[in-house]
């Protein structure tokens, strides 16, 4: 894969990640908008060091070359905030001194610079993940679910290019892991945004329905 090919979606091309000596990850692939590529491997084997390394936040412990690039545009040498990529972690991560209102219209991109734009950007995503009148509340007045919600309305305002989703349904209930599950995948896909999906959990990669990459069957092994 040359980067002069413009292919949709992300390309992760010829990814190679070393701690020392221990090559942890050899990856190429490609995530089409609106799909999902799944990883899954033990713990410890290089699943959130790939999300770090896409995000452009990788610890320089390691060591790592290939390119990542989307719609064309090589992401690799941008810092992790032109990147645009969008990061759901198991923990919702919200401002405990801002609204939930606040929360969300902190990452509208500031090249919207209207306080009145900011705000009704952020209602209106507080509604799209059914939040309509929360705005004014206290984060650590919500529920899991609730936070998770605020999260994902948070993510989808910044504009993101791609999405990076690092066990963001693992601390959730069963029966709010489904409703959460859906409600991502169904964003991201009117979005059109490709996404990676790191889990444990075999049910999440097939709700998220496309290729599954094992993290633990190319570890340290030629590609
Ligand atoms: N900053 C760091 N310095 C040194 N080693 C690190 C650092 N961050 C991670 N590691 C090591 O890199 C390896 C991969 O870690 P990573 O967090 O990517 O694994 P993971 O597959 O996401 O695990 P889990 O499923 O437990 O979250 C592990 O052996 C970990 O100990």
């Amino acid at each position: 894969m040359t980067n002069d090919i413009i292919v949709a979606g992300l390309v992760l091309a010829g990814i190679e990640i070393w701690l020392g000596d221990h090559r942890l990850i050899a990856l190429s692939a490609e995530v089409q908008p609106s799909r999902v590529l799944t990883v899954m491997g033990p713990s410890g084997s290089g699943k959130s060091t790939l999300l770090a390394f896409i995000g452009g936040f990788l610890d320089p412990v390691f060591k790592a070359r290939g390119d990542v690039t989307i719609e064309g545009v090589n992401l690799t040498d941008l810092a992790p905030e032109s990147r645009r990529a969008g990061i759901l972690f198991q923990d919702p991560l919200l401002f405990p001194h801002m609204s939930v209102g606040a929360n969300v219209a902190f990452a509208v991109p500031a090249t919207i610079s209207r306080r009145s734009e900011r705000v009704r950007i952020a209602a209106h995503a507080l509604a799209e993940v059914e939040l309509d009148d929360f705005a004014a509340r206290d984060p650590a007045t919500l529920s899991g679910g609730q936070k998770a919600r605020v999260a994902l309305a948070r993510v989808l305002v910044s504009q993101p290019r791609l999405l990076l989703l690092d066990e963001p349904f693992s601390k959730l209930d069963m029966a709010l892991r489904q409703q959460m599950r859906s409600l991502v995948f169904t964003k991201a896909q009117d979005a059109g945004l490709p996404v990676i999906l790191v889990t444990h959990d075999e049910a999440d990669a097939q709700s998220a329905g496309g290729e599954i990459y094992r993290m633990d069957a190319v570890s340290g092994q030629e590609p």
